[in-house]
């Protein structure tokens, strides 16, 4: 972490360690532990004896007090294409407006009038087709700056899911405080953060348990563990019952009293709900109606002439107003009345209303050193080993999947195995062992592929909502998904083979297993030095694969030659990363549905290509090229090297009279391969891992960009 930040926090902590009272803002100062109520409307783990209720408590005394920041906009249109002629749609038609520091902010507005939109805009997480100013304090935004003073809560929490609370906590304050930062005080803020959310009780439970209510706020303690100056919140409330409405805007309350600006959108909220917020700021159709204090709203009203009729919601009211449900004029009496959010006239406390001028004096230009341009708060390394961290911890706990994936290559191992048993010894069941070569291409491209679809696509709005709120770079997350697997695929993989290879009665030769066994270190070595806590497994990998590769080679009777062996392990491992990393360049770019449907189609041509139906040889010369671009054929050729090149010995021919293929090279010859190609589909193999995970990444990148 930059000597300034951690200076500043240091800084922080030496401060907040011993408050002093009557230092202390009195929202700052004591507060109750708020109340959880439980299931069934009985007191939850965490309710107090009602002694301790009244217990006063210092409310975050490990996050200091933050200096006000002041947002202000004007003249901001956003626009956006649509159809393929990509026509312009204007959402915001230059909208303006303030919102002073230390205030709790809520954009109201009937749905599609443009409330994410503003928050988009404002938080800095739409740029691109962005017009107007926006000013921080009243300087122009330099959004690198005002990013690492900001956090954006997401509508749907994606928080992960199978770790708890605690863990949560703990990952999220690796990410944002740094390696460097002392343990107790790391400890000491997330207690205290947990305490003040009322989520210290329910510490040890995994977040994909918690109620609707608890995530939002685990969702909300996650990001108070940086100590955001600026909290922008899309629709908080949306899905939570009226009491968990309550205290999640009462903790939003809490936080805006200690300095944070805190804007957030919110649909309909009650009139108590409503009285919560200092300001309000309502939208329709992408204009202002109002800006001002929530308690100005009637008076303002009353002001143009639309009083809001005795009993009623304010609330309810202005949203029926900017429904046009008292007449679509009325909306644009509003715009007008309010000069579309130029208006200042109407905030509760006039002296929060400083003008650009008056802000530059009050917070003086700040130097800027690199350290404060870099987003995350710790270096890529930390960002990599913590992101291994968790991915360790969720893999270790989502179980189903893992031994979804063991059964699956076990039991498609030993239906291949028992299928084409002896198979791999038999001069007459040379096709047949041809054919079994094939169907483990298709396992290992199919089963990784997919699995990739399938689970990536869930993933993307967890690493949005993260790389936004700076846990970590891109490049960070990319290296972790792909060492992550490494383990998994070997261990997977070298259980297949050793299920086929013995079963099929591959050649039983010690220096064909010396190969495979060469080849398998090869890539535990490779994983090592992709990353040193890769090897710190080592071992494991190693042993595993050793394990994996034993048991499918002797059960399908391949060849007992230990070359042999590596050569066709090599092969299925090769097959099922370039497969993967197809996969994850589809899953990166394509949904869920989209993904399943091009991911398979996209493996026809390859599988055209391989010279499997139509040999090499008779393909017509102006399909030639697609050959080479096949993965699926550098797989096929590599397999028959193993078995059958490398001077294999005359085949036993013990179930037929006639043996049209006892000797490997006329088989060879037959199929128009050479045999001896097999490091060469090794670097093909190699070159389209590389290719396609560049791919992924780039299309990656791609993703997340235009989305803002
Ligand atoms: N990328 C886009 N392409 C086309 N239209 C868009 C796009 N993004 C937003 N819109 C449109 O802009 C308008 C405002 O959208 P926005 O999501 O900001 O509304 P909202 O007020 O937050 O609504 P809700 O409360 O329902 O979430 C909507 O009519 C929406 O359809």
């Amino acid at each position: 972490m930059n000597d300034i930040v951690q200076e500043g926090l240091r800084a922080e902590f030496t401060l907040t360690h011993t408050p002093s009272a009557a230092d202390a803002p009195s929202v700052y100062k004591s507060t109750t532990i708020p109340y959880d109520k439980g299931p069934n409307g009985t007191a939850g783990q965490n309710e107090s004896p009602p002694e301790e209720q009244s217990l006063e408590v210092k409310r975050f005394s490990n996050l200091p007090q933050r200096e006000p920041v002041d947002i202000q906009f004007k003249d901001i249109t956003y626009t956006v294409s649509v159809g393929f002629r990509k026509e312009k749609k204007e959402i915001l038609h230059k909208v303006n407006g303030k919102f002073p520091g230390g205030q709790l902010i809520a954009i109201m507005g009937p749905s599609g009038a443009g409330k994410s939109t503003l928050l988009h805009v404002l938080s800095g997480y739409k740029k691109t087709n962005v017009n107007g100013a926006i000013y921080v304090n009243g300087r122009i935004r330099n959004l690198d700056v005002f990013r690492k003073m900001t956090c954006y809560i997401t509508q749907d929490d994606h928080l992960q899911e199978l770790l708890t609370v605690l863990e949560n906590m703990r990952i999220a304050a690796d990410f944002k405080l740094g390696a460097n930062f002392p343990v107790q005080e790391k400890d000491g803020r997330i207690e205290d953060i947990l305490t003040v959310l009322g989520l210290y009780e329910h510490q040890f439970t995994l977040a994909g348990r918690l109620s609707g209510g608890q995530k939002k706020r685990l969702s909300i303690a996650l990001e108070l563990i940086s100590n955001p100056t600026i909290m922008f919140l899309d629709e908080p409330t949306t899905g939570l019952d009226s009491f968990s409405c309550t205290q999640v805007v009462d903790l939003l309350k809490q936080l805006a009293g200690q300095g944070r600006t805190i804007i957030c959108t919110i649909h309909q909220p009650s009139a108590k709900l409503f009285a919560e917020f200092d300001q309000v700021y309502v939208l329709s159709l992408g204009e202002c109606l109002y800006q001002g204090s929530t308690g100005n709203l009637v008076p303002y009203l009353q002001s143009i002439n639309l009083p809001c009729p005795k009993y009623h919601n304010p609330a309810d009211y202005i949203i029926e107003l900017a429904c046009g449900e008292h007449g679509e004029d009325k909306i644009q009496h509003m715009v007008t009345g309010m000069a579309n959010g130029e208006c200042m006239d109407w905030f509760g406390d006039q002296n929060k209303v400083l003008k650009l001028e008056t802000l530059r004096q009050k917070y003086p230009l700040q130097r800027r050193t690199k350290e404060n341009t870099i987003l995350q708060a710790t270096n890529q390394w930390n960002q990599l080993k913590t992101l291994i961290r968790r991915g360790i911890i969720r893999g270790k706990r989502d179980t189903t999947l893992t031994h979804l994936r063991i059964g699956v290559n076990i039991i498609v191992a030993i239906m291949l195995g028992f299928l084409f048993i002896e198979g791999g010894n038999e001069g007459s069941r040379v096709l047949d062992n041809y054919n079994l070569m094939f169907a483990n291409l298709m396992h290992h491209s199919m089963t990784t592929m997919m699995l990739t679809v399938l689970t990536f696509p869930t993933e993307m709005a967890i690493l949005r909502k993260e790389h936004f709120n700076r846990y970590y770079s891109l490049k960070a997350y990319y290296t972790s998904v792909t060492l992550l697997d490494i383990p998994m695929a070997v261990f997977c993989c070298f259980i297949y083979t050793v299920i086929v290879y013995f079963l099929s009665y591959q050649p039983f030769e010690a220096f064909r297993f010396g190969m495979y066994f060469t080849i398998s270190l090869l890539v535990g070595f490779v994983a090592q030095s992709m990353g040193l806590m890769v090897g710190a497994w080592f071992n494991v990998v190693v042993f595993c694969c050793f394990i994996y590769t034993v048991i499918v080679y002797f059960l399908s009777y391949q060849p007992f030659e230990a070359f042999r062996f590596g050569m066709y392990f090599t092969i299925s491992l090769l097959v099922g990363f370039v497969a993967q990393s197809m996969g994850l360049m589809v899953g990166a770019w394509f949904n869920v549905v989209n993904g399943t449907f091009i991911a398979p189609v996209s493996s026809i041509p390859m599988m055209m290509f391989a010279g499997f139906g139509v040999t090499l040889r008779d393909l017509p010369p102006y399909l030639k090229w697609g050959s080479y671009i096949s993965y699926l054929r550098y797989g096929l050729e590599g397999y028959v090297g193993a078995i059958y090149g490398e001077d294999r010995a005359t085949l036993v021919c013990e179930a037929k009279p006639y043996c049209h293929f006892k000797y490997p090279k006329r088989f060879l010859h037959e199929i128009s391969m050479e045999g001896d190609q097999f490091w060469t589909d090794v670097y093909a193999l190699c070159i389209n891992i590389l290719l396609f995970r560049i791919l992924a990444y780039v299309l990656l990148r791609a993703k997340l960009r235009a989305v803002r």
